[in-house]
């Protein structure tokens, strides 16, 4: 393979670079391709890699590399990335369906804006106390696509969020998977603030989709928010989470916001190589 076409998108700060593989012509094994290209400053940059492959249950499948080489269940910014470089490149309608790892997602695409209907959260626990460097954290855990520990706090500023989000990451409680970590201020019954470390990036990102709706959906389990809810993220877009319930059971789980189109290039075989 010489070269290499992809569209560089963002998801309200969560970079992605999207390829259209559905001819599988990657010469290069996914997760090394992903390490590569990913890297800042000698590369092309990003927080993963998208591909879009054929489908035989959907409009097409979506996989998600993350920065590191691993490949991830799902990705709620990468999903609605990819909704949009589907609807653009007339593989799908704007109301299109498509496979990833933790299901089949529904989109719906209006000019740069992207709503999912996300499959239901999966093990939500409530009130876990973890110990990290003698000091006991109230974490929650729920899996919305992939693994979440959302914890509340009053002041975000404060908080050494690629630090104690790396010692909650790697933690026992959360081990073999590993988790992604939010941290998250209540500010009323419709608005969150957040930050998240995400696993495989192994940092803090602008942003993180199925955090977003990991922290709204934890919030209401705990009867702080009610749908919709509001969600400042760290680049400070603001991404909506609305769903709805019975009791502690979630049925339909929306999440909506912008997406960027930034460009599109070549990668060289260079660049493809080492
Ligand atoms: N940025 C994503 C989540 C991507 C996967 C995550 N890093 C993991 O490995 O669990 C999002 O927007 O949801």
């Amino acid at each position: 393979m010489d070269k290499l076409i992809f569209v560089k998108m963002s998801g309200s700060g969560n970079d992605f670079i999207v390829v259209d593989n559905r001819d599988d012509r990657l010469a290069v094994e996914p997760g090394t391709l992903a390490e590569r290209i990913c890297r800042r400053r000698i590369s092309v940059g990003a927080d993963g890699m998208i591909l879009v492959e054929s489908s035989s249950k959907a409009d097409f499948r979506m996989r998600i590399l993350n920065a590191d080489g691993s490949e991830a269940e799902m990705c709620g910014n990468g999903a609605r990335c990819v909704a949009r470089f589907a609807e653009m490149l007339g593989i799908a309608g704007p109301h299109m369906t498509f496979e990833t790892l933790a299901g089949i997602i529904h989109a719906q695409v209006v000019g740069s804006r992207v709503k999912l209907q996300m499959g239901r959260p999966q093990q939500i626990r409530l009130d876990q106390s973890i110990e990290v460097d003698g000091v006991a954290h109230h974490v929650h855990s729920i899996n919305t696509g992939v693994p979440h520990a959302v914890l509340l706090c009053s002041d975000l500023e404060a908080i050494p969020v690629r630090a104690l989000g790396r010692e909650i990451r790697f933690h026992p409680a959360f081990q073999p998977a590993g988790t992604n970590v939010d941290f998250v201020t209540v500010l009323d019954t419709r608005t969150l603030v957040i930050r998240t470390y995400e696993r495989g990036v192994e940092d803090e990102t602008l942003a993180c989709g199925t955090g977003t709706v990991a922290a709204a959906l934890v919030a209401a389990t705990l009867g702080m928010v009610s749908s919709p809810v509001e969600v400042r993220v760290r680049s400070g877009e603001t991404l909506t989470v609305s769903f709805t319930r019975n009791g502690t059971e979630f049925h339909e789980v929306f999440f909506e916001g912008d997406v960027r189109l930034i460009y599109q290039g070549e990668l060289m075989a260079e660049a493809l190589s080492a």
